[in-house]
This record gives structure tokens, C-alpha cells and sequence, in this order.
């Protein structure tokens, strides 16, 4: 229980404030990693090209597993739960995967056909 809320709807103004600075931070936080997003996805628009070009298969797992070991360890460091830095990442590279294989489509490769 803190004394700021008096209970009766008023919030201390200095509270309202702090709430509004953090908040302010939040924001700009956000729009900077949409913004990192979306030159990531560029980077990766390009692999997707230069990969149906040549037939090369989408997802590269190895290289998957070095960039979770990495960025697993930088989370560590900053402090930043681990876990929730390799979901996050599986994420992003989930879809990066579901754009490299519609690139491979829309230039002819279309998927591969089962082994065996
Ligand atoms: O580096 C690649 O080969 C990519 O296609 C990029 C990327 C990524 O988004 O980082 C996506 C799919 C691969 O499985 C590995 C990494």
C-alpha cells in the first residue's frame, strides 16, 4: 500500500508527473524499436532475395543458434531476462522466415519438395 493514492480517486500530481515522465521514456523507447524493427527487416528483405536467388533454404539453423547463445549473453549482461531475450528473438525470426519463404514463391522456387 503506498501513501500517494489517497483512495478516494486523486493521485498526487507529483505522482501523475512521475507517471508521465517514465511514460514519455516508454514511448520514445517504443518508437525506437520500431524503427530498429523495420531496418532489420529491410536487412533481412535483402537476405530473402539474395537467398531464392542462389536456392538457398530459409531458415539457417546454425546461424540461429549462434545468434541465441549471443544475444543470450548480452541479456545476461544488461540485465535483461535471457529467456525472454531468446523468445523475443524466435519471434522475429519466425517471421523473417515465413517473408524468406513468400520471396522464394513469388520468384519461382516454391517449397521444397520432402527428402526420400
Ligand atoms: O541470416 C540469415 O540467413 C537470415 O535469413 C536471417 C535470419 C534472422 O532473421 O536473423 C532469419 C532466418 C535464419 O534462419 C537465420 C537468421
Amino acid at each position: 500500500m503506498t501513501t500517494s493514492n489517497t483512495g478516494t480517486g486523486a493521485v498526487d500530481p507529483a505522482v501523475r508527473e512521475e507517471l508521465a515522465r517514465l511514460r514519455d521514456s516508454i514511448d520514445n523507447i517504443d518508437a525506437a524499436v520500431v524503427h530498429m524493427l523495420a531496418e532489420r527487416f529491410k536487412c533481412t528483405q535483402q537476405v530473402g532475395l539474395l537467398k531464392a536467388r542462389h536456392a538457398l533454404p530459409p531458415a539457417d539453423p546454425a546461424r540461429e543458434a549462434r545468434q541465441i547463445d549471443r544475444l543470450r549473453t548480452l541479456a545476461e549482461s544488461a540485465k535483461l531476462d535471457p529467456a525472454f531475450a531468446e523468445k523475443f528473438l524466435n519471434f522475429i525470426i519466425a517471421e523473417v522466415i515465413h517473408h524468406h519463404e513468400r520471396i522464394a514463391e513469388d520468384n519461382g522456387a516454391g517449397p521444397r519438395p520432402a527428402a526420400g
